[in-house]
């Protein structure tokens, strides 16, 4: 697996002083400022972990701090993963959707989009938004643990629990606490589990829970951890793709994966190819990761867009293998030869 970070590995210790008398430990005090302070730009242009802004391809050299927008409210998954990925090193964006965080590709310098989760698979929201991008790229991936957390309004009861909201990933994650647990509760899809937790926050008299990370306990007033851990794996975690308008963008050194990455996505509708995916896997001659699949939605039924990501392992630690992106263009030539269009995503 690549580079996966826990958020709570490595904490500060000042923030020992500030514990509040709540279900988090100190670490979680000291992660929750740090995230807070995520936002806010910090001018020192090394961190500890060796990360530099003269690393940035593009920005180096100038006083420019990159922009990085996630999915907000700041609590959620995706803010912890751009934090583990840029540290002090960009100002942090939030925005309220997946499609947003996108869209702000370009006035923004990278955007961090949530791919694929090891329980309840690929991210639909983002495989939509990926049907669509023409001049978007993906140039890294961040991998992070994601341990679940069932949070009430203070002095709420699991026997009072009338309904449940989150992402609708983590609602799937946790299908199998929700079902034993909570079976005659409601289920709500929120545009993030950071924003379901900040809406139990402000409803007074609420019986309604959020599923959010734990972090959320800090981030918003009057909430009570019921349950932790509820997913329904113990070994549970998320890819994001870090995503930027500039194919040539780099992200900050250290790079993050010991592979080369590609993604294509794939038309194989041509009548010249006869519809037929099987072409375009004979013509790669690149190991396939994964291959994803969504509707094409240009008006015809059950034709399809693919989504292959390529893998090359013979690359040297944090680098490319020789050649890699000749490779990759050559094998978008074969398979427009054999008939499909293909359009490259990223390369990484
Ligand atoms: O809602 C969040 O906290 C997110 O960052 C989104 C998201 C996702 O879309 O997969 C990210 C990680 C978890 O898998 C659950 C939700």
């Amino acid at each position: 697996m690549a580079q996966v970070s826990n958020a709570g590995d490595s904490l500060p210790t000042v923030m020992r002083e500030k514990r509040k008398e709540r279900d988090t430990s100190p670490e979680e005090d000291g992660e929750a400022e740090r995230y807070s302070q995520a936002k806010k730009r910090i001018s020192e242009s090394r961190d500890s972990e060796g990360f530099s802004r003269r690393d940035m391809n593009g920005f180096g050299g100038g006083n420019h701090t990159p922009t990085v927008a996630f999915l907000g409210p700041l609590g959620t998954y995706s803010h912890q993963a751009a934090y583990e990925r840029f540290h002090e090193t960009a100002d942090f964006v939030e925005k309220g959707r997946i499609s947003d965080v996108f869209d702000a590709l370009g006035e923004v310098d990278f955007g961090v989009i949530p791919q694929e989760n090891t329980i309840f698979g690929p991210v639909v929201e983002t495989y939509d938004a990926l049907r669509n991008i023409d001049s978007s790229f993906i140039c890294g991936e961040v991998t992070l643990k994601v341990q679940h957390c069932l949070l009430v309004r203070a002095g709420v009861n699991i026997s009072d629990i009338t309904c449940v909201m989150s992402h609708e990933q983590a609602l799937g994650q946790c299908n199998g606490f929700l079902t034993k647990h909570l079976p005659d509760a409601a289920t709500t899809k929120m545009t993030s589990t950071a924003a379901a937790a900040e809406t139990v926050s402000k409803s007074a008299g609420s019986t309604c829970a959020a599923i959010c990370s734990k972090l959320c306990l800090k981030m918003f007033e009057g909430l009570e951890l019921l349950r932790e851990g509820i997913q329904d794996e113990s070994s549970n975690y998320t890819r994001f793709y870090v995503m930027a308008k500039d194919a040539r963008a780099a992200l900050p050194t250290p790079h993050n994966t010991p592979h080369a990455h590609a993604l294509l996505r794939v038309d194989s509708n041509a009548e010249s190819n006869g519809g037929d995916i099987a072409n375009v896997i004979k013509a790669l001659e690149i190991p396939i990761a994964r291959i994803d699949r969504r509707p094409a939605s240009n008006g015809k039924p059950f034709n399809d867009l693919y989504f292959i990501e390529l893998r090359d392992s013979s690359c040297p630690p944090n680098g490319y293998p020789t050649k890699w992106d000749e490779k990759v263009q050559d094998a978008m030539e074969r398979i427009r030869a054999a008939g499909a269009e293909v359009k490259l995503l990223g390369l990484w």
